[in-house]
C-alpha cells in the first residue's frame, strides 16, 4: 500500500527587490516532482543545499502550498485534507530547537503529549515505549540541558512519534552530531521501521543513507534525477570501479587533466587531506588503469593506490555532476 503519493509537485518563490519591490524574480525550488513511498518503507530523499528537499518535505506535511502538481499522504491530499495529514504524520526537522531545556526529557515529553491531545490512559505507557525506541531510556529524568546533541536529535523524534503517526519526516536529522551519537540516531530509525513506521529522510552523509534506505530518490535544481535502491544508484552511476590514488604533498599541476582525458575515466575528484591529495578516478568496467595514472602523476610520490568498488557516495557525485 502506498504511503506518500507524490505526482509532478512544483513550488515557485516570487523574490522582490529593488526599489519598492519592483524587481520580481521567480525562483523554481521544487519542479513537476514525482515518487512513490510504501507503506514500511525507509525512502531517502538525496540532493545538494538547495536542491528543493526541505521544500518537498514542508509541502508533503501541508505546511506549504504547492504551486502545481500534488500529493497523498496516507490517502488525503495535501491541500485538501491537510488537518487528516497532519493527524498522522510527525515531522522533525535537523537542529535541537523546539525542546524545554530546564525540563527532563519526561516533562517535555508529557509537555507535547498534552499538546497533541494523546489520551491520558496511553500517555505514561507511550511515553515508555518511545524512550525505549529513541535509546534514552534511565535518562528521562536528567534535564535536557545536560544532553548531548544526538541525545537532543532522538528525544525530537520521540517526541515526534508520540502520536503515534505512521509516517514520520526526517528532515536532517543527524546534522551536526558526532559519530557515536549519528550511529544512534541509525539505530533509533531502524527501529522505528520496525515497528511499520513509514520514514521519508533527508540526509547529506551517504553512508547514512546506503545504511538505512530502502529506496532513494536524488533531486537537484528543484527536479528528481534519479530514483532506485542504493545498489541500483551504485550501479546506474557510469563508473564500475574507483581507483584511489593518495599522493604525498600536492599532485602535480596538469595531471588531473591528464588523467580525466585517459580512455575508460569517467570522472576525477581531488580531495585535500592532511599532508597529501586523494584522487578519486571513476573507472570502466574492467579497467586497469594504474599504470597509466602513475605516468600522469610524473613521478609524484604516492602514499598508496588502490582499487575498490563504488560507494553511494562515489555514485551520488557522478549523478549530481552529470544533472
Ligand atoms: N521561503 C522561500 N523564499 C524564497 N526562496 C526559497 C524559500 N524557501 C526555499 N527557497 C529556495 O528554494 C530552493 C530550495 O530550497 P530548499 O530549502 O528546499 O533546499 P534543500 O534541498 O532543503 O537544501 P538544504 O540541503 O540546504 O537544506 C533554494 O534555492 C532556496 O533558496
Amino acid at each position: 500500500m502506498t504511503a506518500i503519493e507524490v505526482d509532478g509537485i512544483s513550488r515557485t518563490f516570487e523574490l522582490r527587490s529593488g526599489a519598492f519591490g519592483r524587481r520580481r524574480q521567480v525562483v523554481t525550488a521544487v519542479d513537476s516532482v514525482s515518487f512513490q513511498v510504501q507503506r514500511g518503507e525507509l525512502f531517502g530523499l538525496l540532493g545538494p543545499n538547495g536542491a528543493g528537499k526541505t521544500t518537498t518535505i514542508k509541502m508533503l506535511i501541508s505546511l506549504l502550498l504547492p504551486t502545481g502538481g500534488g500529493a497523498r499522504v496516507l490517502g488525503f491530499d495535501v491541500v485538501g485534507q491537510a488537518k487528516d495529514v497532519r493527524r498522522n504524520i510527525g515531522y522533525v526537522f535537523g537542529g535541537d530547537r523546539g525542546l524545554y531545556s530546564r525540563l527532563s526529557a519526561m516533562d517535555n515529553l508529557k509537555y507535547f503529549a498534552e499538546l497533541y491531545a494523546v489520551p491520558h490512559r496511553i500517555r505514561d505507557r507511550r511515553i515508555a515505549e518511545l524512550l525505549a525506541v529513541v535509546g534514552l531510556e534511565g535518562r528521562e529524568q536528567e534535564r535536557v540541558e545536560g544532553y548531548s546533541r544526538g541525545m537532543r536529535q532522538r528525544l525530537h523524534i520521540a517526541r515526534g512519534m508520540l502520536h503515534s503517526p505512521a509516517v514520520l519526516f526526517l528532515d536532517e536529522p543527524s546534522i551536526g552530531i558526532d559519530p557515536v551519537g549519528a550511529r544512534e540516531l541509525r539505530n533509533t530509525v531502524k527501529r522505528l521501521v520496525e515497528t511499520g513506521t513509514t520514514v521519508l529522510l533527508t540526509t547529506h552523509y551517504m553512508f547514512e543513507a546506503d545504511e538505512l534506505c530502502d529506496r532513494i530518490a536524488v533531486i537537484n535544481h528543484g527536479r528528481l534525477v534519479v530514483e532506485g535502491t542504493p545498489g541500483q544508484l551504485k550501479s546506474r552511476a557510469g563508473s564500475s570501479g574507483i581507483l584511489e590514488v593518495e599522493v604525498f604533498g600536492a599532485v602535480p599541476v596538469g595531471a588531473t587533466e591528464k588523467i580525466a582525458a585517459l580512455p575508460e575515466v569517467h570522472r576525477v575528484g581531488v580531495e585535500d587531506r592532511d599532508g597529501s591529495q586523494l584522487l578519486t578516478i571513476g573507472t570502466a568496467k574492467g579497467a586497469d588503469l594504474e599504470a597509466d595514472v602513475l605516468a600522469c602523476l610524473d613521478g609524484a610520490p604516492v602514499a598508496r593506490i588502490h582499487t575498490r568498488p563504488p560507494t553511494l557516495e562515489d555514485a551520488y557525485v557522478e549523478i549530481i555532476e552529470a544533472s
